[in-house]
């Protein structure tokens, strides 16, 4: 059977033919720039992860990294049909929304007593148990709550009966290599496989794989088993805001009539054409934006490669588009209802 393209390569080949959706080089070049500054700040670093999350684990633990791991297989489709009308989860005194109200439900459960993190316990959950772990705080419930019982009994199973209960096991398997531990998630965990076929060829962005192995890294502090010598190799994280974020700064554009299907509230399909070209050449937008940002600082004498990537570029701009929504508004994200982002 022929193989997957990687994310790095299927990124290329769909920036290549993409018909609605362009890269802009000269955008590219104006975002690189106005990060150069923004290199050396907490938000552009491995602790940023910790230290400007407080729902995020602050601990390195194998709890911290099976939290992790529960987070990133839950990690996807949080969007509301309409912006003042959607799923909130209150904790500590503080509300949350999108993939917070995620995190705040897990650590709500957590501080009620529930061992949601453990493979043991949600692997047998029942539907309404899952229900009230993710209960939201207004009357518009977490998306896809189904799905996500579906996939905590298939997750959870498979991580009990290969990996001994705990993703630590994987993590050790892996042997400080992120494309490893990535290759185990994939070919082990089916819903983490965020596969397409585009234009005859199959193309893999793996979102939920690489945002798990770079927050494995993060909880890790890049230290001890998390030291994984080809962190750079990961690409960003296809989701929906990236995409949204390097529209606003000008580094991509859509076609007139992609941004009308948008504006319109257009639902599109995992694996369709216009949805692989939005994923596709985020990516490969974000890639061009660290090589340049790479050799802005290389012709001032300075090799950056251990503090610029593609998963720390990710975080710094997905990060922004939290902060930036009202600047944002403009741009419509593009709506999909699936496991996989
Ligand atoms: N590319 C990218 N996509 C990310 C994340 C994260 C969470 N990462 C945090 C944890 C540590 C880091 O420091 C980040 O702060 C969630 N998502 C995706 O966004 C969407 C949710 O958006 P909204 O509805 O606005 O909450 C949904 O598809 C979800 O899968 C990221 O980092 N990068």
């Amino acid at each position: 059977m022929e193989a997957f393209l990687s994310p790095k390569d299927s990124a290329r080949f769909i920036a290549e033919s993409s018909q609605d959706v362009l890269v802009e080089e000269e955008g590219v070049r104006k975002v690189a720039e106005a990060l150069f500054d923004k290199v050396s700040a907490k938000e552009f670093s491995l602790a940023g992860w910790k230290s400007l999350h407080e729902l995020n684990p602050q601990a390195v633990s194998d709890d911290a990294v099976n939290w992790v791991f529960l987070a990133d297989t839950l990690n996807f489709s949080f969007w509301s049909e309409h912006e003042d009308c959607k799923c909130l989860v209150k904790y500590r005194g503080k509300m949350y929304s999108g993939y917070w109200s995620l995190c705040a439900a897990i650590n709500r459960a957590l501080d009620d007593g529930i061992p949601i993190t453990s493979a043991a316990y949600y692997a047998t959950m029942t539907l309404e148990q899952v229900r009230h772990v993710f209960r939201s705080d207004t009357d518009v419930p977490m998306p896809l709550i189904e799905e996500r019982h579906r996939i905590l009994k298939e997750t959870g199973t498979i991580l009990l009966e290969k990996f001994g209960g705990s993703f630590v096991t994987c993590v050790k398997m892996s042997e400080k290599s992120a494309q490893k531990l990535l290759r185990i998630v994939v070919e082990n965990f089916p819903s983490y496989r965020d596969e397409a076929t585009f234009k005859g060829k199959k193309v893999s962005f793996y979102k939920r794989a690489q945002i798990l192995v770079a927050d494995t890294w993060s909880s890790l502090e890049g230290k001890g088993d998390g030291c994984f010598s080809d962190i750079s190799s990961l690409t960003i994280f296809a989701d929906y805001r990236i995409p949204q974020v390097l529209v606003h700064l000008g580094a991509m554009r859509y076609s007139d009539e992609l941004m009308r299907k948008l504006r319109e509230g257009v639902m599109f399909h995992s694996g369709d054409q216009q949805e692989v070209e939005i994923r596709g050449c985020s990516i490969w937008c974000c890639g061009l934006i660290c090589d340049h940002l790479l050799e802005l600082y290389k012709k001032k004498g300075q090799n950056m490669s251990e503090r610029i990537n593609a998963v720390l570029l990710d975080y710094y701009l997905w990060d922004y588009a939290r902060d930036h929504r009202e600047d944002m508004k403009e741009i419509p994200i593009h709506r999909v209802r699936c496991i996989y982002y």
